[in-house]
């Protein structure tokens, strides 16, 4: 047979795709070995995994940048294919991978000082004054003493020793690391004014930060009316003199080392005590639950909504517990190891509903690495990074429903009125509602330090301008701008994790639940919905339209994924305030003549003595503990 040649016009597209594919094996390759050398040291925190941690990270550092330099000798903007220029695009931007291999000196320095920052933060130990070698960490010892003491001075203790013990340890480090990270953004090819504007445009939404302002603004009410419910029942547990009317409420009296979830308190605020309460921990503990229950559970929710199993590598491999003998990092992730095979949790899990809502939102990101792994590695990420944090609360609104929590055994009975709706979406407003100005204003802060706005000589005040002025919370005991830095004790500072895509989370998750409920066929009130509650053909409907957004990774805009849920292209605060309608305005009736918003000059009393400090010979005032006196 005569064979006919088809002349190949190698378009450039052709290569463009050629490329593409030996990069995509290539880039598979890289990855998986970057995230093993990364999971062995941060479920083992030694000098030698540090090490191979460090040389990964170079040679996939060296990796991107020589993928970039290739791409970049392409003329692909010219390119036919719409997804073809999109993978050239996210392949030629690169971030904070140090674009120059003579730069290579400051690749180090800056992953050592990553490294540095997030080892402190996961060892570091508070040890109790009067026994110095009873000491405390954060995970469990100090995030329980947060969620359960109701002793003042207690709280004050644990919410200053993780300060003294971290954040003042970072304090000198964390300069450097931004100079080093904006000179590898600035550096790149188109580059970046610095690391905040890289982060932002991720979103590819050019007025984002106009956008965040207006959600913020739209939400405000809600948060105000929590805030001042909250303070009057704080005042009647600790006391008129320990918190102000009208001020700014302690810090450390929320349940949160951070203040940015209240949900621990929830039994200082209940509306309705003796009604129908979704704190199930006591139910749990007394159930006999495991932690593999929890995540079976969890897994179960995704089984029923037809979504894609955790595969049995997931089982096999993940840490769902605290290890006894050795160092890690206790701060739960998900980790996706880029073989289009291998997922993994970390976390050092205990029974409680805090640790079950958590456990959702990590597997929540699971099912999104499962279910866009067929793409070329550049698209296996969130349609926006705030699409990768909706996923699991968006499972745990229906989960954590009182008719779901009994489905699972959680709960025995579940009284249908309208105290024990008041008394749900309390729970839910301290988790939900509490978190929002938390979640806005982390990136605040941050963008700022990156444009240099917030300069180190104003890192703390900053910081606590912002968490009075969008918090309405103050540091139950004076801060010492000079050694203090107590950005530096959350772990997204520390460890260089962006925050804002969990503020974006807060409002997709709810434009989700509410497209969603209307798909499973749920009627009534957004807040009663359980979208796995429908028939199995509502139910499955659900499950396929949330999983045709998953399966879009990162290929194309974030709108195009959006519309594919709710049928919108923009995000909108209309959901979360329509689901919390209810508490809203129960709310308004409880806080009629309570002062909305709060007075930002007021301060807590302290006591130096009865705070374990002591005052100096000379008289200059009261030292804390973690200090001495001047001169000593
Ligand atoms: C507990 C949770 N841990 C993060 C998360 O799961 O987002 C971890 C650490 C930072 C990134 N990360 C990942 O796992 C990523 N690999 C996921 C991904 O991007 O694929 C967390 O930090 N949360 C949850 C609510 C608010 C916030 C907090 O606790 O303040
Ligand atoms: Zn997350």
């Amino acid at each position: 047979a005569v064979r006919t040649v088809r002349l190949q016009l190698t378009s450039g597209d052709d290569q463009g795709w050629a490329f593409i594919w030996d990069y995509n094996g290539r880039a598979e390759q890289v990855y998986y070995d970057t995230m093993v050398a990364r999971w062995n040291y941060n479920t083992n925190l030694t000098l030698e995994n540090s090490r191979k941690q460090d040389e990964a990270n170079f040679i996939e550092a060296h990796f991107d940048r020589q993928a970039a330099q290739i791409a970049s000798s392409f003329d692909w903007q010219n390119f036919n294919n719409a997804t073809l220029k999109r993978l050239f695009r996210k392949i030629t931007l690169l971030g904070t991978a140090v674009n120059h291999i003579e730069q290579a000196r400051e690749a180090r320095e800056y992953n050592n000082l990553l490294t540095e920052m997030r080892l402190i933060y996961s060892t570091g130990k508070v040890c109790e004054y009067h026994n110095p070698t009873s000491c405390l960490v954060l995970k469990p010892d100090l995030s329980d003493c947060l969620a359960d003491s109701r002793d003042y001075d207690r709280l004050r203790f644990c919410w200053e020793g993780l300060r003294d013990a971290v954040g003042r340890q970072l304090k000198d480090k964390y300069p450097r690391f931004v100079e080093l990270s904006n000179d590898a953004v600035r550096q790149g090819v188109p580059y970046w004014e610095d690391t905040g504007a890289y982060w932002r445009s991720w979103y590819e939404t050019a007025d984002f930060q106009e956008q965040l302002e207006n959600l913020y603004n739209q939400l405000t009410p809600l948060y105000n009316n929590l805030h001042a419910y909250v303070r009057k029942k704080l005042r009647a547990t600790y006391g008129q003199d320990k918190i102000s009317a009208t001020g700014p409420i302690p810090a450390h009296l929320l349940g949160n080392m951070w203040s940015q979830s209240w949900a621990n308190i929830y039994k200082l605020v209940e509306p309705y005590p003796g009604k129908t309460s979704i704190n199930v921990t006591a139910k749990m503990l007394s159930d006999g639950w495991t932690v593999d229950r929890m995540f079976r559970t969890s897994g179960d929710f995704l089984k029923a909504m037809g979504l894609i199993e955790m595969p049995q590598n997931f089982w096999d491999n993940s840490m769902f517990v605290k290890p006894a003998d050795r160092e890690v990092v206790c701060h739960a992730s998900a980790w996706d190891f880029y073989n289009a095979h291998d997922v993994r949790i970390m976390m050092c899990s205990n029974v409680s509903m805090e640790n079950l809502i958590t456990i959702h939102h990590e597997m929540g990101h699971i099912e999104y690495y499962l279910q866009y792994k067929h793409h070329p590695v550049p698209f296996r990420r969130g349609a926006n990074p705030g699409f990768h944090e909706a996923v699991g609360d968006l499972l745990a609104l229906s989960v954590a429903t009182p008719t779901h929590l009994q489905g699972i055994g959680l709960l025995d009975t579940v009284e249908d009125d309208n105290e024990s709706d008041i008394n749900f979406l309390m729970s839910m407003a301290l988790d939900k509602i509490a978190f929002l100005p938390f979640g806005y204003l982390m990136d605040q802060w941050r963008w700022a330090v990156f444009n240099g706005s917030i300069t180190p000589a104003t890192y703390n005040q900053e910081w606590w301008k912002l968490r009075t002025r969008y918090q309405g919370i103050v540091p139950p005991v004076p801060r010492n701008h000079d050694k203090d830095f107590d950005p530096g004790c959350k772990y997204h500072i520390a460890a260089n994790n962006p925050y804002i895509r969990y503020f974006v989370s807060s409002v997709l998750q709810f434009q989700f639940h509410q497209a969603l409920c209307q798909t499973s066929g749920h009627t009534g009130p957004l807040h009663k919905c359980d979208i796995s509650a429908g028939t199995q053909a509502h139910r499955a409907a659900a499950g396929q339209k949330l999983a045709r957004m998953l399966q879009m990774g990162a290929s194309q805009p974030w709108p195009d994924a959006m519309e594919v849920i709710t049928g919108q292209r923009t995000m909108s605060a209309q959901p979360i305030v329509e689901y919390f309608q209810p508490l809203i305005t129960w709310l308004e009736t409880q806080n009629v003549g309570e002062t909305l918003g709060w007075d930002e000059s007021w301060t807590p009393t302290y006591d130096c003595e009865a705070a374990d400090g002591f005052t100096c010979a000379d008289g200059s005032g009261c030292v804390r503990p973690g200090d001495r006196c001047d001169g000593v």
